[in-house]
């Protein structure tokens, strides 16, 4: 379903000038803003108003939040505070849509499945002013109220009005108590509890505690992991070397800060990364810090001999490709950027454009799991940046969690394998492979490299398994690593995605 007609843009809402009605926001006279809600009296401002079409397209037409919202607010000339408030309303409504739902459900007796989707969606956005912001209760019972009745109906409104005066009689400790209680009557199902309470699908929560016992990590982390896939993450960027460094970033930048571990990074704490000159003209991206390690660290592993000719098997958008050319182009190595889908690869040649032509010796369209045909033992490292589930990047994807599930291992099992058999294939004998994904599910990770490993020794192939902690900690000292030759990176540990990483190098 699209957005509700009348309040996409050029709606009522707007005058015939593209203005935003009534407020007169960008003279500052008579301006309502956000994040002082209680200062306003009539119908729905804008930031509620943007939450709420972006909960309805990713309910009803299957968008990505994070694709909607930013377009949205630029067309409707929403900014500052408004645009942070109208963003931490929808992200966090759609991150803690489990946990609110439950709260829903007991307030309005009824299983959210007989609530019409439109008035859920303002439900969500109402509990999580009340519970997951700090919006004064009247103020947030009040405008959502609003809301309902000028996107819904007067009906609607009023039963708004009747779920989320329940809603604001208590505090979300006693709330996560009681949605905990019901998920887990009999306390015999923490896993259940925790689902509920850390708004996950339970196949999720048990994935994700799985994936931290086999890297070594306790069991009862998984709180803590659940937590940080709740948190709205800060802006990573990347530096790409030989273009500018982290610390002119930084310099020029007073609300930025150097990453925590690769030389690369630099942390925005405020501000549009977009609007930023450098990342305009590619000598910076927007990374996330996992992501450059794992790049960082296929770039520092030592192979033998040549090495001249770097691949990227899936490398839309671009975003390790970019930073593998820089590196490549500091030692006098090309890039082969290969990506599937046309589309994305055109965002590759976008996000390579900085960088120095003799840096990039392709950008192709092509399926990666022939290339290993087709060019045998043709390059000195090669990265295996796989499509997979994104368990390892909830926190950035707010709808991801409830859109997946255990169904999609199977299919992206299958082209995992055969993309790793395809890079292993088209890598020389002594050069290196990175398989990384920007998920921590073992059957993503463990599985398919132990299942590549059999079909590539059934092929004659002698491939061994690094020892990713060296590069890791070559590159961030001190990175907190488990026993094991692959590296898991976890949010609640490292404060980035769950990258994976292994790496690999043919020996015969
Ligand atoms: C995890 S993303 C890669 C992200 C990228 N490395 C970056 O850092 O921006 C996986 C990519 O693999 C691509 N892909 C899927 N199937 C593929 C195939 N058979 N051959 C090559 N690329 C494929 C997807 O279209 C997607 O762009």
């Amino acid at each position: 379903m699209s957005a509700p007609a009348g309040r996409g843009p050029g709606s009522s809402r707007r005058d015939a000038r593209g203005r935003e009605r009534g407020a007169a926001r960008a003279d500052g006279r008579g301006a309502r803003t956000a994040s002082a809600p209680s200062q306003r009296r009539r119908g729905a401002d804008a930031a509620r108003t943007a939450a709420f079409d972006v909960l309805r397209a990713v309910g009803g037409s299957d968008s990505y939040a994070n694709l909607v919202l930013p377009p949205l607010l630029r067309e409707r000339r929403i900014d500052g505070r408004d645009a942070g408030f109208a963003t931490e309303l929808a992200y966090g409504a759609l991150r803690l849509q489990g946990r609110y739902d439950a709260v829903i459900e007991q307030c309005a007796a009824r299983p959210v499945a007989a609530i019409d989707a439109p008035v859920l969606d303002v439900l969500r956005l109402g509990a999580h002013q009340l519970l997951g912001m700090r919006v004064p209760p009247h103020a947030a019972v009040s405008e959502t109220v609003g809301l309902a009745r000028e996107q819904v109906g007067a009906g609607a409104a009023q039963f708004v009005n009747a779920v989320l005066r329940a809603v604001s009689k208590e505090p979300l400790e006693v709330w996560l108590e009681r949605i905990g209680d019901a998920a887990d009557p009999a306390g015999e199902e923490p896993l259940e509890r925790l689902a509920v309470v850390e708004s996950h699908p339970t196949w999720i929560v048990r994935a994700l505690r799985e994936a931290l016992v086999a890297h070594g990590r306790p069991a009862d982390e998984i709180e803590a992991l659940l937590r940080a896939d709740n948190d709205a993450p800060r802006v990573t960027l990347v530096a790409r070397p030989g273009l500018t460094s982290s610390a002119e970033v930084v310099a020029g930048l007073p609300e930025s800060r150097p990453g925590r571990w690769a030389p690369t990074a630099v942390v925005l704490e405020s501000g549009d990364p977009a609007s930023l000159p450098a990342v305009r003209r590619g000598a910076v991206g927007v990374q996330d810090e996992g992501s450059q390690l794992t790049a960082l660290a296929l770039a520092r592993v030592p192979v033998e001999g040549r090495d001249e000719r770097w691949l990227d098997l899936c490398a839309g958008p671009g975003g390790k490709a970019a930073l593998l050319a820089a590196l490549a182009s500091e030692r006098g190595a090309r890039l082969v950027a290969n990506e599937v889908q046309p589309h994305r690869a055109r965002l590759v040649e976008r996000a390579l454009a900085a960088l120095p032509a003799d840096a990039v010796e392709a950008v192709r369209v092509g399926d990666g799991r022939i290339v290993g045909e087709q060019e045998p033992g043709a390059y000195d490292r090669v990265l295996v940046d796989a499509p997979c589930t994104g368990l390892g990047a909830l926190r950035r994807r707010p709808e991801a969690r409830w859109r997946r599930s255990p169904a999609d291992l199977a299919g992206l099992g299958e082209l995992q394998r055969a993309l790793l058999g395809s890079a292993l294939e088209a890598v020389r004998v002594g050069g290196v492979v990175a398989y990384v994904t920007c998920s921590p599910h073992l059957v993503e990770t463990q599985l398919v490299v132990k299942d590549a490993l059999r079909a590539a020794a059934r092929r004659g192939l002698d491939v061994e398994v690094l020892d990713a902690r060296g590069p890791l900690r070559d590159i961030a000292p001190g990175i907190d690593l488990a026993d094991r030759d692959d590296a898991q990176l976890w949010p609640h540990v490292h404060g980035t995605d769950a990258m994976h990483l292994t790496l690999l190098r043919r020996q015969g």
